[in-house]
């Protein structure tokens, strides 16, 4: 993997590889959060990201959407790199990563936040826009309402968000993120907290999603990342321990080592 060359990552949209890092390093002082991790990611897959607590998957999703510049190697969207940019600049490339129950507002109906965050997108989503929009709801209604079809919510989008079951602002955080038409969507831990009805749900929307958008999930649930997933990245101590499908993965001794068979899966 440390092999690719310039030429490869030109090709990169034509390999339907979405996303790729090369020897993708984070140092927090003396730490190093992740250390020359080289992955793609290809269009159209879901690939969950496991590994004990520690190891570098939230750092990894820092890196991706800009929050954190990387320390070395490099980090490429549809051959274009990214590592180090601007977080709404990465947005709007098309990397988007669903935050848990913190980018909406309670008092709005589920349709004005959607609305807004598709505001957002017209206006370039630089920090604090989200805000500055609060109270001139002006996105289209339409595309408001089909996204909320798209995540199962139109029963409820005249609903205030504080007025919605968690299971449903969950699917209002997947709204919103929607709204800012990713190509790429990072996920994390979509089924944290839920109950099985709302995890199953949710694992069948986050498939029915995936039919349109790339997705990287960070999930601590090895049924759900055993079923759902396409490819399975395996971290561990910051560095990519092991890549494959989910057989590949159930089968691999390093793996069982590290982390399904040493206590820290589920
Ligand atoms: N901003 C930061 N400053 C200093 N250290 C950090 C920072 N962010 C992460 N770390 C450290 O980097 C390492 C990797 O953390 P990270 O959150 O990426 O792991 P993780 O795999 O997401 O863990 P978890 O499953 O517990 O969320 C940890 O030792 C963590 O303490």
């Amino acid at each position: 993997m440390t092999t690719s060359t310039t030429d490869a990552h030109s090709n990169t949209t034509a390999d339907g590889i979405v996303l790729e890092t090369e020897d993708l390093t984070k140092t927090f002082g003396t730490l190093t959060a992740v250390e020359d991790v080289s992955l793609r990611v290809e269009s159209g897959t879901i690939t969950s990201i496991i590994g004990p607590n520690g190891a570098g998957k939230t750092t990894l999703f820092n890196l991706f959407t800009g929050k954190h510049a990387p320390t070395d190697g490099e980090i490429w969207f549809r051959g274009s790199p990214i590592g180090g940019r601007e977080p709404h600049d990465i947005v709007s490339s098309g990397v988007v990563r669903s935050f848990q129950i913190t980018n909406f507002f309670d008092e709005l109906t589920a349709l004005e936040n959607v609305r807004l965050a598709t505001q957002a997108r017209h206006t370039g989503f630089r920090p604090g826009d989200f805000v500055r929009h609060h109270g001139a709801i002006g996105g289209p209604i339409e595309e408001a309402n089909e996204i909320l079809e798209r995540v199962h919510l139109s029963a409820v989008a005249d609903r205030p968000a504080a007025n919605l079951s968690y299971g449903q602002r969950r699917h209002l955080e997947i709204a919103i993120s929607l709204a800012a038409d990713p190509e790429l969507l990072l996920m994390d831990e979509p089924t944290a907290g839920m109950s099985p009805e709302e995890t199953r749900e949710t694992v069948e929307l986050i498939r029915e999603i995936a039919d349109d958008v790339t997705l990287i999930l960070i999930e601590h649930d090895m049924d759900i990342v055993m079923d759902i997933s396409d490819r399975i990245a395996v971290m561990n101590k910051g560095s990519l321990l092991a890549r494959g499908t989910p057989a590949e993965i159930k089968r691999d001794d390093r793996v069982q080592e590290a982390y399904l068979g040493g206590g820290g899966g589920e």
